[in-house]
C-alpha cells in the first residue's frame, strides 16, 4: 500500500498541475485540482469563494501571487537565503494547504516578511507565526517527499562543496607565508577536498582546530622572536658603541642605529631611518676617504723627518770620529806645515757638516710645517665627521633637507611665528605619475628629475623658504611669514617655472608635473597635524586629476 502524500506536496503539485493545464488559479480551480490530486471527496457545498470570501473581501488573483512568489524567491533579501525562502514555503504549504483561503493570506504575508525583513534577521522570524499548541507535520520523509527533495538537497550538496573549495582555497593561500607548514596544509587541502560525508567532515574539523591551535602559537612566537631580535640588536649597539668610543666614524653609526630602534618601530620610520643611515654612510664615506688620505701624508712626512733625522745623526756622527782623528793627528803633529793641513781638513769638514745640518734643518722645518698643515686638515676633518655622524640634515641626491633638517626647520619657524605672531605655511609637493617617468626613462632619470625639480624650487621660492625631501618623491616646502593665498600662489608660480625650465632627458623635454596641498598652520597646531593636513590636500589634488594645488580646509 502506498503511503499518503504530504499536504504540501499536494499543494505543490497542484500548483505545478494548474500552470501545466493553463487553468486560471482561482481558489476553486484550486481546490478542485487538490481534490483531484489527494483523491479526497468533494466537500459539501461551501460558501461560494470564486469572487469574494465568506468574509466579503475580494481574493486577488492566485497567478499573480504565485508570479510574485517566484519573482521573490529569486530576489536577493538581506539575511534570508534562498534555501531559507523555500523552507518557508514548503512550511506554510504545509500547514495550510487545506484551506486555499487560509494559504493564500499566509502565503502573501512571508511574501511581505521577505521584503520588510530587517537585515540579519533569523531566517525563522521569517516564517509566519503558527498559533501555539499547533503540531507540524514533518517538513520533509524520505517516503513520502522523495521526488520533491532532491532539489534542496542538490542545493544544499552544491553550497558545502562550494564552502569546501573556499576553505581548500583560504588554505592554499596560507602556503607561501607558512612555508614550515606546506606538507601540513597540503594535507589538509586533500583532506578538505575528500570531506564528503559526515565522518570525514568531523575528523577534518578535529584537525582543523589543532592546525589553527599551531598558527596561533607560532604567530605568538615569531612576534616573540622578533621582539627579542630588537632587544638583542639594541644590546649589541649599546656595547659596540662603548668599545667604540675614539673611532667617530662608527660612533656616528651606532648614534644613528640607536636612534631607529629606541623607537617604536614602523615601516615609514623604519624606511626614513634606512635613508637617513644611507645618507650618513655615503658622506661619512666620502669624508673618511680625505682622511684617510691626509694621514697618510702625515704618516710620510713622519718618515721623512726621521730619515733626516738618521742621515743627520749619522753624518754628525762620522764628524766626530774625524775631530777625534784630528786630535789624534794635532797631538802627533810636530811641524806647522802638518798643522796647517790637518786645520784646513777640519775647517773643511766643519763647513761640510755645517752645510748638511743647515740644510737637514730647513728641510725639517718644512716638513714640520706640512705635518702642522696635515694635522689641522685631520682634526678638521674628523670634526665634519663627528658633526655629519651626529646630524645630517641634507638628502644626499638631492640636496634638499632630509626629515631629520626639516624637523629641525619647522621646529624652529613654528615658535618663530608664536613669538613673532606672523603665519607660517606649508605645502606638500608630490610629483605627479612618477612610477612612469622611472619605468620609462630608468630610475637614474628619475633621480635627475627630483635633482631638477629641487633646483627649480630654490631658484623659484624665496630665500626664507625651505625644501625638504619629505619622501621618495614627495617634498615638503616651508612658507614663513605666509598666509595660505600667498603659500598658494607661491605654488602656482612653480608650476609655471616648471613649463618653461624643462627637464632634459637625452636632449628632449620632460615636463615635470606635481599635485601640491597647502595648509596655513592654526593657532598651537602641532607641525604632525599640520603636515597631515597638507598631505590630505595634496591627495585631494591627485584624486581632481593631478597637476593642481588644493588648500587644506
Ligand atoms: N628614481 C627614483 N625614484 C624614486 C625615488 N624614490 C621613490 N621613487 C619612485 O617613485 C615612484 C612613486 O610611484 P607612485 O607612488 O606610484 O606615484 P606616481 O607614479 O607618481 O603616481 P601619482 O602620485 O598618483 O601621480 C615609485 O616608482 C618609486 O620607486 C628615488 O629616489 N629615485
Amino acid at each position: 500500500m502506498s503511503n499518503p502524500k504530504a499536504p504540501s506536496e499536494i499543494a505543490r503539485e497542484t500548483l505545478t498541475a494548474l500552470a501545466f493545464r493553463k487553468l486560471a488559479p482561482t481558489p476553486e480551480n484550486y481546490a478542485q485540482m487538490y481534490r483531484e490530486i489527494s483523491g479526497e471527496p468533494a466537500p459539501a457545498p461551501s460558501p461560494d469563494i470564486g469572487a469574494t470570501t465568506s468574509k466579503g473581501k475580494l481574493v486577488p488573483a492566485w497567478s499573480e501571487l504565485i508570479r510574485d512568489l517566484l519573482r521573490q524567491l529569486e530576489t536577493p533579501h538581506k539575511g534570508i537565503t534562498i534555501t531559507r525562502k523555500k523552507d518557508g514555503v514548503e512550511t506554510v504549504l504545509t500547514r495550510f494547504s487545506k484551506d486555499p483561503e487560509v494559504l493564500f493570506g499566509k502565503l502573501q504575508s512571508l511574501l511581505r516578511s521577505w521584503s520588510t525583513a530587517p537585515a540579519g534577521a533569523s531566517p525563522d522570524e521569517l516564517v509566519p507565526s503558527v498559533k501555539p499548541g499547533t503540531t507540524l507535520p514533518p517538513t520533509s520523509s524520505p517516503a513520502t517527499s522523495a521526488p520533491s527533495v532532491p532539489p534542496v538537497q542538490a542545493e544544499h550538496q552544491e553550497l558545502i562543496s562550494q564552502l569546501r573549495e573556499l576553505l581548500a582555497q583560504t588554505l592554499e593561500s596560507m602556503r607561501s607565508s607558512q612555508p614550515e607548514l606546506e606538507s601540513e596544509i597540503q594535507t589538509l587541502i586533500a583532506q578538505v577536498r575528500a570531506s564528503d560525508n559526515k565522518d570525514r567532515l568531523n575528523d577534518l574539523a578535529k584537525q582543523l582546530r589543532q592546525f589553527w591551535l599551531k598558527l596561533e602559537l607560532r604567530g605568538g612566537d615569531k612576534a616573540k622572536i622578533q621582539e627579542g631580535l630588537v632587544r638583542l640588536l639594541r644590546l649589541l649597539v649599546e656595547n659596540v658603541s662603548e668599545m667604540v668610543e675614539d673611532d667617530k666614524w662608527l660612533r656616528g653609526q651606532i648614534t644613528a642605529l640607536q636612534e631607529i630602534i629606541t623607537n617604536p618601530l614602523d615601516k615609514r620610520s623604519i624606511a626614513d631611518a634606512e635613508r637617513n643611515l644611507r645618507d650618513v654612510i655615503i658622506k661619512q664615506g666620502t669624508l673618511k676617504q680625505s682622511l684617510t688620505d691626509a694621514k697618510a701624508t702625515l704618516k710620510s712626512l713622519m718618515t721623512t723627518f726621521i730619515d733626516r733625522l738618521g742621515d743627520l745623526t749619522a753624518s754628525t756622527g762620522e764628524y766626530h770620529n774625524k775631530i777625534e782623528g784630528y786630535s789624534q793627528k794635532i797631538g802627533k803633529a810636530d811641524n806647522l806645515t802638518e798643522l796647517s793641513h790637518i786645520l784646513k781638513d777640519v775647517m773643511h769638514d766643519t763647513r761640510v757638516i755645517q752645510a748638511s745640518a743647515m740644510r737637514s734643518h730647513e728641510e725639517l722645518l718644512s716638513s714640520k710645517k706640512q705635518a702642522d698643515e696635515a694635522e689641522t686638515r685631520i682634526r678638521e676633518l674628523e670634526n665634519e665627521l663627528e658633526q655629519i655622524s651626529e646630524l645630517v640634515r641634507e638628502d644626499q641626491l638631492t640636496g634638499a633637507l632630509n626629515r631629520r633638517g626639516l624637523d629641525e626647520t619647522l621646529d624652529r619657524e613654528l615658535k618663530r611665528s608664536d613669538r613673532s605672531k606672523t603665519p607660517v605655511s606649508v605645502a606638500l609637493l608630490d610629483i605627479d605619475n612618477f612610477k612612469q617617468l622611472n619605468d620609462s626613462l630608468g630610475h637614474l632619470a628619475g633621480d635627475r628629475a627630483l635633482i631638477h625639480l629641487t633646483k627649480v624650487i630654490k631658484e623659484t621660492l624665496r630665500p626664507a623658504d625651505t625644501v625638504g625631501r619629505y619622501g621618495g618623491e614627495e617634498f615638503l616646502i616651508v612658507l614663513p611669514d605666509t598666509g595660505l593665498k600667498a603659500a598658494v600662489e607661491a605654488m602656482q608660480r612653480l608650476q609655471r617655472d616648471l613649463t618653461k625650465k624643462f627637464f632634459l632627458h637625452n636632449n628632449e623635454r620632460i615636463l615635470v608635473t606635481f599635485s601640491a596641498g597647502v595648509a596655513l598652520r592654526g593657532e598651537d597646531e602641532e607641525a604632525e597635524d599640520l603636515i597631515g593636513r597638507a598631505d590630505k590636500a595634496m591627495y585631494q589634488a591627485k584624486q581632481a586629476g593631478k597637476n593642481r594645488v588644493m588648500t587644506a580646509g
